[in-house]
């Protein structure tokens, strides 16, 4: 048996929804500079689920359904109330919450192609709605219901904060979420179609997707990029503190990626975010330390920053909860997710590779008494 660590290079499945070809990126083939400058979030789901950009029609009713369906079970409220909710991460809260949406879903194992795709309506249209209602009754305010006339971008910043958020601010998380929406058969990704490709239900799946993208080699990297920013603190500290971590072959945040080797194309639309953004705010110093870090990972390890690197500045300038930085990737990223899962169930089979065994050959049972 060959064994490929980490699966690297292994084509494990056929998928008509993303590429990355030769470090471009492009959703049903569309390059991600072009939609990253002209899409809203909501053309992209669209396009990520039917695989064609919508008519005008087509993403009005799109929108009026992600709008019908935005706001949480009161069941779901309640139960945040009962989570140690200042201690719990906000991943482990979505994780949890999400399950829950599928425990309170009377059509959640309903198996059928029309039943699923209403069910990822739901569960797109709700995720917001989960992340700002943490956020809020952890501060001790009362959650906010979404408004059906702002866009998905905005509807999630006024249910975070309680304002509808000025016209920038609603194009930077509408940019952060086209960008992030889906990237071919990543960990998450591969997760839920490893799950759903049980026949289990599309709860489960996002369920266990949300578990792979909490981890810090996958979407955790946002919170951990901005962890390191303020222990680096100055511009002076950049250079002592990413040579001393390179030195002793620690891994710097946000750089490196097991596909692109080039570049990530993703990143130069959050970095020139981030440069606005941080001017805008008066903190130009996360811009000015993140370019540092950049030129010196860059130079010494010939390591380019990956989508996660400048989306951290960008989010802290928007005056989003450091905790709160992968849950937005999720928010985004479930839209991939569905996307894999309904196109997973249309073609199903079960996947279950091997594994090459190295433990001890064939042993006896030794009774309890007589072990050493
Ligand atoms: C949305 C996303 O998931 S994007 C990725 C987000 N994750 C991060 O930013 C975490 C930091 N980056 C990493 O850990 C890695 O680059 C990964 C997980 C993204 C990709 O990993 P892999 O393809 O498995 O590469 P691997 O971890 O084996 O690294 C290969 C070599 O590059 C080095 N390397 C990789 N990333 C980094 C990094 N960020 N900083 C320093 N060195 C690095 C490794 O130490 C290793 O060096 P070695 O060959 O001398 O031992
Ligand atoms: O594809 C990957 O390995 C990681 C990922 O999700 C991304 O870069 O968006």
């Amino acid at each position: 048996m060959t064994v490929t660590r980490g699966l690297e290079g292994v084509v494990a499945t056929t998928s008509s929804i993303s590429s990355i070809i030769d470090d471009t990126l492009a959703y049903v083939g569309y390059d991600i500079d072009d939609l990253a400058v002209n899409a809203s979030f909501e053309e992209v789901i669209y396009l990520l689920w039917h695989r064609k950009l919508p008519s005008a029609v087509q993403l009005a009713e799109l929108k009026k359904q992600l709008a019908e369906n935005a706001a949480l079970p009161q069941e779901v409220i309640e139960h945040f109330k009962l989570f140690p909710i200042q201690e719990v991460h906000p991943m482990a809260a979505l994780r949890t919450a999400v399950s829950l949406l599928g425990i309170y879903d009377d059509e959640a194992d309903l198996m059928d192609a029309d039943s699923n795709y209403k069910k990822a309506i739901r569960l797109q249209a709700k995720m917001p709605a989960i992340v700002a209602t943490f956020a809020r009754i952890r501060k001790g305010l009362e959650p906010i219901a979404p408004k059906k006339d702002l866009s998905f971008a905005a509807n999630f910043l006024y249910m975070l904060t309680g304002n509808e958020p000025e016209p920038i601010a609603e194009e930077a998380i509408n940019k952060a979420l086209v960008l992030h929406a889906d990237h071919e058969l990543n960990a998450s990704t591969f997760t839920a179609r490893v799950c759903v490709a049980t026949l289990s239900d599309v709860y489960s799946g996002v369920t266990a997707a949300i578990g792979a993208l909490k981890g810090p080699l996958h979407g955790g990297a946002n919170e951990a990029v901005m962890k390191m920013l303020k222990e680096i603190g100055t511009l002076e500290n950049v250079e002592p503190y990413v040579r001393g971590k390179l030195e002793k072959k620690e891994k710097i945040m946000g750089f490196g990626h097991r596909v692109y080797r080039k570049g990530d194309p993703r990143a130069k639309h959050l970095r020139d975010m981030s440069k606005k953004l941080t001017e805008l705010t008066g903190e130009p110093h996360w811009y000015d330390m993140s370019i540092k870090i950049e030129s010196i990972v860059t130079g010494e390890k010939n390591l380019p920053p990956n989508v996660d690197f400048y989306s951290a500045s960008v989010y802290h300038s928007l005056g989003i909860d450091h905790d709160l930085m992968t849950p937005i990737f999720a928010v985004s990223r479930v839209s991939g997710w569905l996307a894999h899962i309904l196109e997973q169930y249309e073609n199903n089979r079960l996947i279950r590779p091997r594994a090459d065994y190295t433990g001890p050959g064939m042993q006896k049972y030794v009774a309890i008494e007589q072990r050493g």
